[in-house]
């Protein structure tokens, strides 16, 4: 398939998307987006992979929605045409999804990080929510994701005065999992994506889908349904396997069944 926007490739079960606007720093638009998100369906339906990385340039992750191409949109537009409405879907993947940050992930571009279920950054990048020094607001769930991983305070912050943070403070506020030299960054995502990929996809599945609902259940609700789950893989043939590599002291060979 070939992209406009994007590089696609694969480095053994681990799908690598790299945004590829550099004239723009990766500025994020409707192409770029719908290839986005026919790429990481594409690796979601790929038996084989079983994570994806998204990654930008050594300068910018993504430096927001393309302000050039919005500018001139009036509200009837905006509402009618569901500006960015279909966006959000690439957080509807279900494998893992790894952000590799460096450089710029600003508006839209900290936002498709969030989207992602954990970020690694390099110690290169500024993460911010600058839509306020447009006239607008963050579009693709800023204030939604930000506030749930580094709280109020600094979600208001960040999105009232537009400051960025860098990577040492994103890390100590919850938002980045890691912080590594940008030399490293892709290296220590496709490992970690490669680990992931090693173990059993239903159980992967499970866990992601597990911790997400933490977002939208209660405390009782959340258990209960974490607890079906862990009771379901049970049925599977990699429980069992992985148990009985355990046992007998040799590695898992798990086949996703
Ligand atoms: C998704 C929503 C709903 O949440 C909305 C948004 O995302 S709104 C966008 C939020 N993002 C921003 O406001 C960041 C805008 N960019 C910048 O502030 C700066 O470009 C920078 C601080 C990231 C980098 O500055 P600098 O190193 O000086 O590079 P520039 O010369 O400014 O940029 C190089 C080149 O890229 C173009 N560019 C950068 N960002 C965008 C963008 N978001 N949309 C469109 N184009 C962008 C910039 O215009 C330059 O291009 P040329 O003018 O040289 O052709």
């Amino acid at each position: 398939m070939a992209y406009e926007c994007i590089k696609v490739e694969t480095r053994g079960g681990v799908g690598l998307v790299t945004l590829d606007r550099p004239k723009a720093l990766n500025a994020l638009n409707a192409k770029l987006m719908a290839e986005l998100l026919e790429a990481a369906r594409a690796f979601d339906a790929d038996a084989k992979i079983g994570a994806i990385v998204i990654t930008g340039s050594e300068k910018a992750f993504a430096a927001g929605a393309d302000i050039k191409e919005m500018q001139s949109l009036d509200f009837v537009e905006a509402y009618m045409g569901d500006f960015i409405g279909g966006w959000d879907k690439v957080g509807t993947v279900r494998k893992p999804m790894i952000a590799a940050v460096a450089g710029y992930a600003l508006g839209g571009g900290c936002e498709l990080a969030m989207m992602c279920d954990f970020i690694i950054a390099a110690d290169t990048a500024k993460f911010g929510q600058p839509e306020i020094t447009l006239g607008t607001i963050p579009g693709m769930g800023g204030t939604q994701r930000l506030t749930r991983a580094v709280g109020k305070a600094k979600a208001m912050d960040l999105c009232l005065t537009g400051r960025m943070m860098d990577a040492d403070e994103a890390e100590r506020s919850g938002l980045v999992a890691r912080v590594v030299p940008a030399t490293e960054l892709i290296e220590t995502a496709i490992k970690a994506a490669e680990k992931i990929a090693g173990f059993s996809q239903p159980s992967v599945i499970m866990a992601k889908e597990s911790v997400n609902r933490s977002y939208e259940l209660t405390l009782a609700e959340g258990i209960r349904f974490e607890r079906r789950l862990f009771h379901s893989l049970f049925a599977t043939e990699d429980q069992k396997e992985g148990m009985a590599a355990f046992a007998e002291k040799r590695q898992a060979q798990f086949k996703n069944r």
